[in-house]
């Protein structure tokens, strides 16, 4: 046998392990001293992906994996920064916080001008009638809205939004929002209007949670807990993006965290206002539940928007009681939907909070056929309440991973 000349000197750490497969792939006998020079470099490298793909693997079974699903606007983005603030994590810095304050200035401009719209189309009328109050809207109409709209642009309009946002024709209007699409996050910063319009102002947090951009891309964030890392991905809830969601399913996922808007039951879908959004969720989150892909998954469940819910039952209580049948006909006012008339089903007490959380809890437990599904009732611009909530959830993720983890110590 001959021993290659690189073998005795370069090589001499991985001649024995080379040299059984040189000599079986070298029956002619061929000595070269350079291409057997290759062939370790080859094995050498070999060796050291085999290594990395080991380390990779451990490390991704050491990691836990939780998607972010449900519709449009259920509040998957929002949790996702709650997760960054928990682990102490700014929202944004530097240049991305002066975007963010422009997204900001776009929200409210949208939202206003979404307001007078809806306000002309329910022919509502202005309780102003001294003001001259529908030229200063049209002006607040014609307002250009983008990305990308200055400090200067923005505090042209600032006066003329705070006068129509008060404006009790525009409250009506707004409390009939379930009739078209408005942003949830918009009452507050209405209501912050005056230290966002500041010439110094700075989003800060709960600001940034309340700011709408729909998600477009696949957004992740990763942190540590017990040394095991929790890896989150969001993806946009929309019709058009729920097409992306197949991208982000492997069978590396732990958990699937499904989120719901509580608020959805007497509300129509951005892409189809013919479809309830309940409906559409319901339908959807069977899809996902039932689904062989995630057999392996856990489904932790988030009825969220907890405020918004209490917020609309005591409004509809007021309303329902405070108005008689002949005021509707003749002044057009808002007749909200009971959760019982769009749900026969339901036959609590449509004004009781636990109740109607418990209906639509088990309105979501009635599609699961065979496996646990565990829930929790959310608000996720209030940080406190997702920091307790998701204290348990990393809990259950982490208890339904143990067997998982043993078998790799
Ligand atoms: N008051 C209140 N607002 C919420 C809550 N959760 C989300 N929001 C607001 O609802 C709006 C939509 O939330 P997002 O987190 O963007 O929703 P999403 O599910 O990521 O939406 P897509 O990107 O379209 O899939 C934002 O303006 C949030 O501030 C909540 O629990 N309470």
């Amino acid at each position: 046998m001959i021993i290659p000349r690189c073998c005795r000197r370069k090589y001499r750490r991985c001649y024995k392990s080379c040299i059984g497969d040189y000599n079986n792939n070298n029956d002619d006998g061929d000595d070269s001293d350079d291409d057997h020079s290759d062939y370790c470099d080859e094995m050498k490298e070999n060796r050291r992906i085999e290594k990395w793909l080991k380390q990779e693997k451990h490390r991704l079974k050491r990691q836990i994996r939780i998607l972010l699903l449900g519709t449009g606007e259920s509040g998957k983005s929002t949790v996702l920064k709650q997760m960054k603030i928990i682990h102490g994590q700014n929202l944004g810095e530097g240049q991305q916080l002066e975007e963010l304050r422009h997204v900001i200035y776009f929200n409210i401009l949208k939202g206003i001008k979404v307001l007078i719209d809806a306000r002309a189309k329910l022919s509502i009328p202005w309780s102003d009638k001294t003001a001259d109050i529908q030229s200063k809207a049209d002006l607040v109409f014609r307002a250009e809205t983008n990305n990308l709209i200055t400090f200067e642009y923005f505090s042209r309009y600032t006066a003329l939004i705070d006068l129509i946002w008060n404006d009790d024709g525009i409250q009506t209007t707004f409390q009939k929002r379930n009739e078209y699409q408005l942003s949830d996050g918009l009452p507050y910063l209405f209501r912050n209007l005056k230290r966002i319009s500041s010439h110094t102002y700075v989003p800060n947090n709960q600001d940034l949670l309340h700011a709408r951009v729909p998600t477009r891309t696949v957004l992740e964030y990763t942190v540590d807990y017990k040394s095991v890392a929790f890896h989150f991905i969001d993806v946009g809830g929309q019709r058009k993006q729920r097409k992306k969601w197949l991208q982000c399913f492997d069978n590396m996922l732990t958990s699937i965290l499904f989120i719901v808007s509580s608020i959805e039951y007497d509300q129509y879908l951005v892409e189809d206002t013919s479809v309830n959004r309940l409906d559409e969720t319901l339908a959807v989150f069977e899809l996902i539940i039932n689904s062989d892909y995630f057999h392996h998954a856990s489904i932790i469940l988030f009825l969220n928007k907890t405020d918004l819910l209490a917020e609309k039952l005591k409004q509809t209580k007021k309303i329902k009681r405070s108005i008689t049948t002949m005021d509707n006909i003749l002044y057009n006012y808002h007749r909200p939907q009971l959760l019982n008339e769009l749900y026969p089903q339901y036959s609590g007490d449509p004004f009781n909070l636990q109740q109607v959380q418990q209906f639509l809890q088990t309105l979501f437990e009635q599609r699961r056929s065979y496996r646990p599904l565990y829930t929790h009732f959310t608000t996720a611009v209030d940080t406190e309440n997702i920091k307790r909530v998701f204290n348990d959830v990393r809990e259950t993720v982490l208890h339904e991973n143990i067997k998982s983890i043993i078998n790799l110590q």
